[in-house]
């Protein structure tokens, strides 16, 4: 019925129906290969004990977003208004294994069933949030559950009979690619700050066509991006790797600049943001690592160092930011005549150390060399022919001297772009 009415009535037209509609729902059948794909064995079971004792069970939030939008979730979360202990009586009831009880205290139990675990979450509000943590209560309203949570398009529910459960417009503004708080802005970044970066993080994943924020979020996130300061850096790195990566990067992070979130996610103060613009165009393409972009940003190795203290990030991506910041302007130009990929492939002999390769390589991205990139992939370091055994061979003695030679023929060998073999190199040895 209200179906039928939706479709003639305008909408934003009568605030009663409005109303009626947040209340009672805009419902829709979904059946779409990506939803059908996910009754599993596991999952087939799993509903049937719920049904049988008489407990509702939805499919939550993100997964719902990602169904919609003809993606298969990489992640499903499940909520219902059983409680965990009632939970807890039908699984063990029926054999079924639970594993990690860490979520417990925030409703979740997870239940193992054909191999495949299943998180189911009850219904609840959170009455008491710091910004980072929330103390809840379960309910059995699952509008209340809708209403909790970050953003429209992550506040929906989905029946396993495809019906969408949408309380807050969130498949409207899905099709619209609309970032939309559920509420006021204000209150939901408060509830977890963290969330100022989850809104940056969707509106990459969805928007088609950067530049329309809602004014009043803009000053939300402005008004409480000191909150961030309280998030751990953790968190903070997971969300900030998910930007990087995704789309209209640039506009992201120039707008985590102009709202003065930057200085609290552990970005560089005096970020240099004209090289951040140049590398993001490098990039474009090129599937970089998020720390290649990021360390447009930085001015020094100091920067990078900074970051790692706020967000503790690993000790790879450390060594990445490092090695950007250090050789960005070094291995740009090949001496006169020589092959423009000389010089990189000289740091790679010389190197030797194992992720080096993918090092060089995010560096080519980050200067914008594609073609190099390609012609350094298909090449590999050649093992040079010369040992210390070789030189004791042709009459060298003394320690010192070999390793002196050694270095001495090492030159001479990458000059001639590693074509000399053995025996050419030791004929140098023979006439000193
Ligand atoms: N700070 C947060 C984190 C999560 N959620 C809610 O919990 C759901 C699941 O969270 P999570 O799996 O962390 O994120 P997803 O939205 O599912 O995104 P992803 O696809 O990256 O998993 C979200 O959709 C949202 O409804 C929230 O309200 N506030
Ligand atoms: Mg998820």
């Amino acid at each position: 019925m209200l179906r039928c009415l939706r479709r003639w009535w305008p909408s934003g037209g009568w605030a009663g129906l409005r109303l009626l509609e947040r209340r009672h729902l805009f419902t829709m059948k979904l059946q779409s290969p990506e939803f059908q794909s996910l009754f599993t064995e596991g999952l087939k079971s799993l509903t049937e004990l719920f049904k049988k004792e008489n407990h509702e069970l939805r499919i939550a939030g993100g997964a719902v977003r990602d169904l919609l939008n003809g993606v298969k979730p990489q992640d499903v979360d499940f909520a219902t208004p059983a409680t965990p202990e009632q939970m807890k009586g039908l699984l063990q009831a029926a054999g079924v294994r639970m594993v990690n009880n860490k979520g417990e205290k925030h409703g979740t139990i997870t239940a193992r069933l054909h191999n495949e675990n299943f998180e189911i979450t009850t219904l609840r509000i959170d009455v008491v949030t710091d910004g980072r943590h929330a103390e809840v209560e379960f309910t059995t309203d699952w509008q209340k559950d809708a209403e909790r949570r970050d953003l429209t398009i992550n506040s929906m529910f989905l029946g396993f009979d495809g019906t969408l459960y949408d309380y807050f417009n969130g498949y409207e503004d899905l099709k619209n690619k609309k970032v939309r708080f559920v509420g006021h802005a204000k209150k939901r970044i408060q509830e977890d700050y963290l969330r100022i970066l989850r809104y940056f993080r969707f509106y990459g994943r969805i928007v088609d066509t950067v530049g329309d924020h809602d004014p009043e979020t803009l000053a939300a996130i402005a008004e409480n991006a000191r909150g961030l300061a309280g998030v751990s850096g953790e968190r903070i790195w997971v969300e900030l790797k998910k930007i990087l990566v995704g789309n209209h990067v640039n506009h992201l992070i120039h707008l985590l600049y102009d709202l003065g979130v930057a200085p609290y996610v552990g970005l560089p103060a005096s970020a240099s943001l004209e090289e951040f613009d140049r590398v993001s165009q490098h990039v474009e393409g090129l599937s970089p690592r998020p720390m290649t972009l990021l360390a447009s940003l930085f001015r020094a190795q100091d920067d990078v160092s900074k970051l790692d203290l706020r967000l503790k990030i690993s000790k790879e991506e450390k060594n990445l930011g490092l090695f950007i910041v250090k050789y960005r302007r070094d291995l740009v130009e090949a001496p006169d005549g020589a092959e423009p990929l000389k010089p990189y492939q000289d740091f790679l002999i010389d190197c030797r150390e194992p992720d080096a390769a993918a090092r060089v390589a995010e560096l080519l991205k980050y200067q914008g060399r594609p073609a190099l990139l390609r012609e350094l992939q298909r090449w590999s370091v050649p093992p040079f022919p010369v040992s210390g055994h070789d030189l004791r061979r042709a009459g060298v003695s003394s320690g010192k001297e070999i390793g002196a030679l050694l270095q001495q023929l090492r030159d001479q060998w990458k000059r001639s772009g590693y074509r000399m073999e053995k025996e050419e190199l030791l004929s140098f040895v023979r006439k000193t």
